[in-house]
């Protein structure tokens, strides 16, 4: 039996157009996904207590055939199916053992759907629990990439390698197409964290914003002001300009918006931060729902959350510098 854990993080800046090759970065934090992974003889069972709505059990067959029978939206328990079966197959694949069944235990600190990689970090911890248990030790880049297929794989071919990758190696890193870097020397930023107790279709989100940049030229312009902001944001991380950051973010939140990405109480919950003196705020990850991130070196965003009507939960979120690691 190993248990294995990973980091769920937040978008600084870049989410959405690292999808058509622009640069994102994204910085882990300090919420993980833990995943036990136990040989059997066959097959694959998996326990996801916390992945509820009612509360439930998901145990079923590897063959993808035979459904859970339990109380929860349907998407939801098929999906987290699809990256659990997908995240076995590259184990299989990488271990050379195609027969190997698993026990699976999911547990997670991370809201799902809510746009701090739920799934990437599940995906990444049970890779590494899953071939360790078999004796293979994938370095984290290795499993970067074999997560990075499940997620592509799951979600019909939309996905980038940001997720998967900050998940693994830890930290603030890089993405541009294929190029997956880490950021040395950018020190602990001041994250505070929104959450409006919703979740946001990634899929659905990401084709929305697929459509609009092929039917319009302003829309692909948008997209690609993402990247020059992110270009922007790399010159000035790493300092302590702070209130450069956040002025970037709100650019980034800005445009992201006019993609159709944001909410009504995302947009209050930005709001909300910048009035009791964020220096920045934006939503994180595919948005629709789920959670916003600020910057502020006091406590009064933190606090202005808090009270925000449509805010169900508000933390500082602290970087962490470790990606995938043995529990
Ligand atoms: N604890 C968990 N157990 C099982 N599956 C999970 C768990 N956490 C996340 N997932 C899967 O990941 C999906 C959310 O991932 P995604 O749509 O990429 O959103 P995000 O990355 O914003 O959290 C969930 O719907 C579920 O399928
Ligand atoms: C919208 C996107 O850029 C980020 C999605 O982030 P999340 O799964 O909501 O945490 C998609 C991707 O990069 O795969």
């Amino acid at each position: 039996m190993v248990t294995s854990s990973a980091p769920g993080k937040v978008y600084l800046f870049g989410e959405h157009a690292v999808v058509y090759g622009e640069p994102a970065v994204p910085c882990a934090i300090e919420r993980r996904a833990r995943v036990t992974a136990t040989e059997r003889e066959d097959g694959l069972r998996v326990h996801a207590d916390d992945l509820k709505l009612d509360g439930f059990t998901v145990e079923y067959d590897g063959d993808g055939d035979t459904r859970p029978d339990v109380e929860a939206e349907r998407p939801l328990v098929e999906a987290a199916m699809g990256y659990v079966n997908e995240a076995v197959s590259q184990v299989r694949e990488a271990t050379g053992t195609p027969e190997a069944g698993f026990e699976i235990q999911i547990e997670s600190d991370i809201p799902l759907g809510a746009g701090l990689g739920s799934s990437a970090a599940v995906v990444v911890a049970a890779i590494d629990a899953a071939t360790r248990e078999l004796g293979v030790e994938l370095t984290p880049r290795e499993i970067a990439d074999r997560a990075y297929r499940v997620e592509s794989a799951v979600q019909d071919g939309q996905a980038s390698r940001a997720d998967t990758f900050c998940s693994a190696v830890g930290g603030a890193v890089r993405v541009e197409g294929d190029d997956c870097r880490t950021l040395d020397g950018i020190g602990n930023l001041p994250f505070v964290i929104g959450f409006d107790g919703g979740a946001g279709d990634t899929g659905a989100l990401v084709a929305g914003v697929r459509r609009l940049r092929e039917e319009h030229d302003f829309a692909a312009d948008t997209v690609r002001a993402i990247g020059d902001v992110v270009r922007e944001g790399e010159n000035v991380l790493g300092t302590d300009d702070y209130e450069s950051l956040g002025e970037l973010m709100n650019f980034n939140h800005g445009l992201l918006s006019a993609l159709g990405v944001s909410s009504r109480s995302l947009d209050t919950m930005v709001w909300a931060a910048r009035d009791a003196g964020a220096v920045g705020a934006k939503l994180t990850g595919a948005g629709g729902g789920g959670c916003i991130v600020a910057l502020d070196e006091g406590d009064d965003a933190l606090t202005a959350l808090k009270y925000t009507p449509g805010c169900e939960d508000a933390f500082r979120a602290e970087l962490d510098t470790e990606g995938v690691r043995r529990e």
